[in-house]
């Protein structure tokens, strides 16, 4: 489960009603997640997630939260956080005070700890995608990429290669010879193609760096064709290229589970949905063959840590680290052999 913290009903309903969003009726823990305590809470006006961060700071969090705001604001399909309306800040007109780490009246505190709410997308999480979904998926993620062109905070992926060549030494001595010499080397390919003027030039901006399956989510039409309400759990997000997100997505949407094997389908699908929207550059289709090597090792490494150094009030069934490995394995391989990036289509 992901509760870590209790939260009493009578410390929601007051927040609610701080935040007006009407008297609270239900309060929910939720089941699913890894990272930070979640419930949903429903009151007389609509339904909410209340969510403690666990591991992020307060300084940490407008990034996320703003960032949500922002592209919520803009079209996109993301769950709007709400405002503390006793909190006031400079017009949104004074960009320099609305910048770099100014407070956030998105942010709150529960327990002690910084706490969020935002408001409950309709649908469901579809845990085995099709081309469908997966074309969804794409023309969102590139709608999403230029959406956040013009968000002014900047705070790194804080899961990015700094991260790696940090956790790397520390989960490194609970794997056995092969897993240890393919975790060293892929580290450092991955520092020697992030040293590349290529990859120095790729577009970057804001992104949501974790966008799997189980954070978004879909309805069914008349016809029966889904249809994306919304993706969710921005708190891995962090200003870094457009192509590792699009990696993150593709190592998850388009891959067969039990084998790790890319699905040709599901990939074209995503990247000819990603690339009508916002082609991919000469570097970045040269490049995405190495990203999508990094976005296996990110989670080949996250999830390590998360299995062989588990927090200690957790009750969680941490995911399968081995999973990513098969995942990075057949992405090395690949490289010989680089998957087939379509000629972007027209931009939509
Ligand atoms: N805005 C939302 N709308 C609907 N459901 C949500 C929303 N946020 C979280 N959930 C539900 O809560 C679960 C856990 O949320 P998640 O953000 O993945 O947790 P964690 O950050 O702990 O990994 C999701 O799988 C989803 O079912
Ligand atoms: N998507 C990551 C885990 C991150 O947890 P989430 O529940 O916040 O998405 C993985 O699969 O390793």
């Amino acid at each position: 489960m992901a509760v870590f913290t209790e939260v009493a009903p009578d410390e929601a309903r007051a927040l609610l009603q701080r935040l007006d969003l009407g008297e609270l009726r239900e309060l929910r823990g939720i089941q699913g997640g890894i990272e930070n305590t979640n419930y949903f809470a429903t009151t007389d006006r609509g339904e909410y997630v209340l969510t403690l961060f666990e591991r992020l700071h307060f300084d940490q969090l407008p990034y996320y939260l703003c960032l949500m705001q922002h592209l919520a604001e803009r079209g996109i399909p993301v769950p709007a956080p709400a405002a503390d309306p006793a909190i006031h800040l400079a017009p949104m007109g004074h960009a320099l005070e609305r910048a770099a780490n100014a407070p956030c009246e998105l942010l709150h505190t529960v327990q002690g700890k910084p706490a969020a709410v935002v408001q409950k997308l309709a649908g469901h999480s579809e845990l085995q995608p099709t081309a469908a979904h997966c074309n969804e998926l794409g023309r969102l993620l590139a709608r999403m990429h230029l959406a956040a062109r013009d968000f002014p905070r900047i705070q790194p992926n804080l899961r990015g290669l700094p991260w790696w060549n940090e956790t790397t030494p520390v989960v490194l001595p609970y794997l056995d010879a092969p897993q240890s010499a393919l975790l060293q080397s892929e580290l450092a390919y991955q520092n020697h193609v992030a040293e590349s003027p290529a990859y120095q030039a790729l577009p970057r901006g804001p992104i949501h760096a974790d966008l799997f399956r189980d954070n978004a989510m879909f309805s069914v039409d008349d016809d029966g064709n889904p249809h994306l309400t919304g993706v969710f759990d921005f708190y891995f997000a962090g200003t870094d290229t457009w192509l590792f997100d699009l990696a993150v997505c593709l190592n998850d949407w388009a891959i067969d589970l039990p084998t790790g094997t890319p699905d040709a389908h599901r990939t074209a699908a995503l990247l000819d949905a990603y690339c009508a929207v916002r082609p991919l550059n000469p570097a970045e289709r040269k490049l995405l063959p190495a990203m999508l090597r990094a976005a296996a090792l990110r989670f080949w490494i996250s999830r390590l840590w998360d299995f062989h150094l588990p927090r200690e009030a957790s009750m969680l069934k941490p995911h399968d680290p081995t999973h990513f490995e098969r995942v990075l394995r057949q992405r090395v391989r690949q490289l010989d052999d680089p998957i087939h990036v379509r000629p972007p289509l027209q931009a939509a």
